[in-house]
Order: C-alpha cells, then structure tokens, then sequence
C-alpha cells in the first residue's frame, strides 16, 4: 500500500504567489476572463450610477419641480440601467464559462501527463485516492475560481471603494462613518484567512485520504469478504468519513462567523449613519436626495462587502487546491531521457548482450515520524552477464530483490550506481521510448486495461491492419493464449477492470502475448507464468524459446519446473549474484541454491514456508 503522499512544506508559499502561478494555464483564457471581468465591473458600475440617477430624481422634478414628466423619465432611465446591467451580466456568464473548462481541461492533461511521465518510486509513495482528488475536485475547484472567484473578487473589491467613494463624495461625514466599519472587517477578514486556509487544506487532505480507502476496499473487496473483515472496513471509513465531517462542519463555522460579521457590521453602520443622517438633512446640512442616493449607494456597496467571506473562502480554497496539484507537478522525474541520446547498434543475429555491472540499488528515503529515513540498500554490488539469446533465470529467497533488478533493465528504477548497458550501451544513454520498445516486461500480477483482448496484446506496439492482426496471432499463440478466440467476442472482448473477468493464468498469459507482441531485444519476465500448472508452464516455456530466438530473456523463478528450462541461473543471495551455472551444476555446487531450491519445492508443493526459512537460513 503506497504510504502518505509527503507533507506539504512546512513554510507554505503566500496565496498571492501560488495563485499567480496558475497564469501558467490561463494565459490563453485570460482575454475573454478580462472581458467577462470588464463586462461584470460595467454591470456593477452601472448599479452605483442609480442612486446618482435618484438623487436628480428626488431633489429636482420630485420636491423641487414637482413634474411627473421628470420622474417618469428618470424613472424610465432607471429602468434602462436596470436591463443594461442584467444584459451585463449575461455577458459575464457567456463569456467566462468556455475558457475556464478550457483551463481545467488543460491542468488535468497536463496532470496527467506528467503522472505518466514520474518514475515508478513516485507512484510507490503516492496514493490513488490523493491523485485521483488532485485530478478530479481540485481542479473543479480552482476552475471555479478562475471563472467566478477571481472575476468577482476583483469587481466587488473595484465595486466597494468606487462605492466609499461616492459616498464620501455624497457626504463625507456620513461617509467617514461607514469607513469607521471597514477597520474591524479587514481584522477579521485576515484571522479568517489564517484560520480558514489551515482547515481548507486539511479537508483536500483528507478527502484525497478518503477516496484512498474506497480505491482500495474497492480493488481488494474480495479479500475483505473472504475473510469477514467488511464491518472493519465500514467501521474504517466510517472514522474518515466523520473526520472529514468534522473539518467541513469547522469550515463551514469559520466561515459563517465572518460572513455573519461581514453582513452585520456594514448593517449596524447604516442603522447609525441613517440617524446621523436623518439628523444632517433636518438642519438642512444635506439634501434630501443625497440621503436617498447615500443609501441606496451603501445598499449597493454592501452586497460585494457580504459577498467578500465567501470570495475569500473560495480563493483559500484554490489556494489550497493549487498547492496539492502544483506539489504534484513540482516533482520533477528522476528516471529523464539524456540530453544526448544514443541508439542501440543493430543486434547480431543471436540477440543482445546484457550486462549488470558494480550495481547498487536502494529505495529513497521516506517520511517518518523523526525525519525522512534512508531505504535499506537491496542490491549491494550486482555484476550479471546474458549473453545474446540466452535464457536466464534468477532465483533467490524470497525478498532478496530479483524483482528489484529486473527493473532496473527498463528504468522502471535507476541504479544508485553501476550500470546496466545493452549491446554496450548504458540503459541510461537511451530515450525511454528506444529502451522501451528494445526490452519488454511481464509482472507476475498482471495488469489488463479495459480493452479489447486485441488491444491490450498490442498496446506495446503501434502497428495497424493485417500487420498487427498477424502480430497478435504469433503473441497469442506462442503464450498459449488461444483460449482468447473463444470469448463472447473474441478478440474484441472487452476484459480489464470493465470488462470480462479472466482467470488467473489466462490473464498472465494475455499480459505474456502483450510482452512479446513488442517483439523485444530483451525480455524481462517476473515470474509469469506462476498461476499456470507446470505441463502448461512447460508448453508456454518451450515455444517461448522456440520462437524467441534472438531474444535474451532474464527470468525471475519461483518453481524448481521453470528454473530447468533456463540455459542458465543465476542466484541472488544478500543483494549478490553468488553464483552463475548451469541448474544441474549449481545444484551440486551451490549450497545456497540448494536451499532455495528446497524452499521453491516446498512452495510448488503449495506450503507456502518461504517467510519462516528465510528466518532460519544456513
Ligand atoms: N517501493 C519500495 N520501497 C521500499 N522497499 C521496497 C519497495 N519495493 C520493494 N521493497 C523491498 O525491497 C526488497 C526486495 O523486494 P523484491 O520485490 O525485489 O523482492 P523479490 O526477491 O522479488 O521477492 P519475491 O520473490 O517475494 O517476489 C524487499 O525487502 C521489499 O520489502
């Protein structure tokens, strides 16, 4: 199971800062979200210009002129500001809503390029769940923002001192009153955002912690029925689920405290100012109309004031969101392409040559209570030679790191040091495609996408039409996996996680025939054929050999039946190779061998010991 993904920093960046770096995606979009922000900023305006439209109403044809005609008029141009205003807003709408999916759209590809692009050790540490968040509501959530958030925040905060100001400008002193309430907003505005950012990260975290458990019981729901362990699992998610709860009942409380003090202070203000004023226009110190177009102001002024906790709770949010997608994107990959790459000399007829020299292997460190804590060294100095069309097999205890060092031939994991070099050329010197396309891999636990049996054979190769139906019949046939023409549809059922389910053995060898398919220098296989009864192993294993000469095949073994069918084998013992020979010859040399040998046997013969002789080795 992939641990926590690490911590965010322990000094987070400023909201400022991570926001602009999402200009990175935006850029594109940015005129239309200007014009969308220009269009709402005019709606707003457009709203303080009605009070100004009152206050000519009230103090001319109203109480002084006394013409209907007058008031019908400024009547009708309210009317119109009104229409304008809506049609403004409008606008607002259509224009943002196509470029902030387009945004979205390109942080998720770009996510999820970069996903494929991060070597294996960064998808050991990461969980599916705290990813599939980062690519799902995260960038929901910052998509929201780019479209309304940003948009409105900056209109309501334009809205609200182009407001002061024409309420200064209507009266300074009722004015100055109001500005008196700005003083404790903008201190509890910021304890808000310390408060607020806090928890709006902790909800991401756990939500991501969440979909981990479901992601999880949801591949392994076999399990945890078999063996009764489904209340545990409920009793589990049940905890995270309330946990969750917990920080978004806490979220939502911070957040209605500041909305509630933003709404009501601005509200007790005008209650004082409505006195104060009331006061003014009875000395005569101020119109009639400047009271009516103040307060009409304020009423306009306040709604954005009201609106602030919640634009400042959805920046924090983005904030938040943009944080754990950038911590994502920040990590750069370990496993790149040489700036220089060279390519593979054409193999002699007999296959590559493959050789492990001097390698070391340890896992990076990871996160621990008392600071990050350097992985174990597995492989402790590794010199291994295939020589060109040979079949290796490698054997070793359980744990001892064969699979580690297979590995290691495509950098799926880069050695700590040595080197690995193919026809002479260090695996590191090629692009990943060329290494790629020249070693091919099968897992013992294979993995089938949703697909159609014919696409997943393929999916290492980009040929089409006859050539790669001919292809797919060669793969099918020398993995024994014939039995795929007889599903409902053939070649073109669907198997994977959507479709058919398969058996065991007929998956690795649909995941065997897709390994060949590539028509690789190099095979590396881990243990392939395990789910498969030794007489077919046997078949499998032979035609293999048949067929793939001129292939150089390293495989791990964990039965005595396919070690016999290698040319030769190597043994892994305390991250060594500690002898390289023939089975019979190593059998009768090798005490280690021997022994592990002893072990295989005892788990063909399905007593699975392998763990307790591993504690009580010579
Ligand atoms: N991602 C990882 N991070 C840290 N340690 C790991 C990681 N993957 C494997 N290991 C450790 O590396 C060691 C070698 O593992 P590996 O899977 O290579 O052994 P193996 O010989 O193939 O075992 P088996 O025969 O049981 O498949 C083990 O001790 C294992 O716990």
């Amino acid at each position: 199971m992939p641990s926590a993904p690490p911590a965010p920093p322990a000094r987070p960046e400023s909201t400022t800062r991570v926001l602009l770096r999402l200009f990175r995606w935006a850029r594109p979009a940015l005129p239309r979200i200007a014009l969308g922000g220009l269009t709402a900023l005019g709606a707003s305006l457009l709203a303080l210009a009605v009070p100004q439209v009152l206050r000519v109403i009230v103090n001319g044809p109203l109480l002084t002129e006394g013409s209907r005609r007058g008031v019908v008029l400024g009547a009708l141009v309210v009317l119109g500001l009104g229409v304008l205003e809506a049609f403004l807003v409008w606008c607002r709408r259509a224009l943002i809503l196509g470029p902030g999916t387009t945004v979205e759209r390109d942080m998720r590809t770009d996510l999820f390029r970069h996903l494929l692009d991060l070597p294996v050790e960064f998808h050991d540490r990461w969980s599916g769940g705290q990813l599939l968040s980062r690519i799902m509501s995260d960038l929901g959530t910052i998509r929201r923002w780019t479209v309304f958030g940003l948009v409105m925040l900056l209109v309501s905060s334009t809205t609200v001192v182009v407001g002061i100001g024409l309420m200064l400008a209507t009266s300074w002193v009722l004015g100055l009153v109001y500005l008196v309430g700005a003083v404790p907003m903008i201190w509890l505005s910021f304890r808000f955002r310390e408060d607020y950012k806090v928890v709006a990260r902790l909800a991401r975290d756990q939500a991501g912690d969440l979909a981990t458990t479901v992601e999880e019981s949801v591949h392994g729901i076999r399990v945890l029925k078999a063996f009764g362990r489904g209340d545990d699992a409920l009793d589990d998610f049940a905890r995270q689920a309330d946990e969750l709860r917990t920080t978004e009942v806490h979220k939502a409380r911070t957040l209605s405290r500041v909305s509630f003090a933003l709404s009501a202070i601005p509200e007790t203000i005008l209650t004082v100012s409505l006195g104060l004023g009331v006061v003014l226009t009875s000395r005569g110190e101020l119109s009639v109309g400047a009271l009516v177009a103040f307060f009409a102001t304020a009423a306009v002024v306040n709604n954005p004031v009201e609106r602030l906790g919640m634009l400042l709770a959805m920046t924090l949010d983005a904030k938040a969101a943009t944080d754990r997608y950038l911590q994502v994107m920040d990590t750069g990959s370990t496993v790149r392409d040489p700036e220089q790459p060279v390519t593979l000399p054409v193999p002699d007829a007999a296959g590559s040559r493959v050789e492990l020299s001097g390698v070391h292997f340890a896992h990076p460190p990871t996160a621990s209570p008392d600071g990050p804590r350097a992985g174990a060294e597995i492989l402790a100095g590794i010199d291994l030679v295939l020589e060109p069309g040979e079949t290796m097999a490698l054997v070793g205890l359980t744990g001892s790191g064969k699979t580690t060092l297979l590995q290691l031939v495509p950098r799926l994991y880069d050695v700590t040091a040595g080197r690995v070099r193919i026809d002479g050329v260090d695996v590191r010197d090629l692009t990943r495609a060329d290494l790629r396309s020249a070693v091919s891999i099968a897992f013992e636990d294979p993995i089938l996408f949703s697909a159609s049996v014919r696409e997943n054979v393929l999916l290492g190769t980009d040929l089409t039409g006859q050539a790669a139906d001919d292809l797919v019949a060669e793969a099918l046939d020398v993995a024994r996996a014939r039995f795929a023409y007889g599903l409902p549809d053939g070649l073109d059922t669907v198997i994977g996680e959507e479709g058919l389910s398969l058996s065991g053995g007929q998956r690795q060898r649909i995941a065997l025939a897709r390994a060949i398919a590539v028509r690789p220098r190099v095979l590396v296989l881990d243990d392939p054929l395990s789910a498969l009864d030794v007489t077919t192993e046997a078949a499998v294993t032979a035609r293999l050999r048949e067929m793939l000469t001129g292939t150089t095949t390293l495989v791990v073994a964990h039965r005595p039946s396919t070690v016999a069918l290698a040319d030769r084998v190597a043994v892994l013992e305390d991250g060594r190779i500690t002898g390289v020979g023939r089975h019979a010859d190593l059998l009768s040399t090798h005490p280690h061998y021997r022994y592990v040998l002893t072990a295989l046997s005892a788990l063909d013969a399905e007593t699975d010991q392998t763990d307790e002789l591993a504690e009580v080795r010579p």
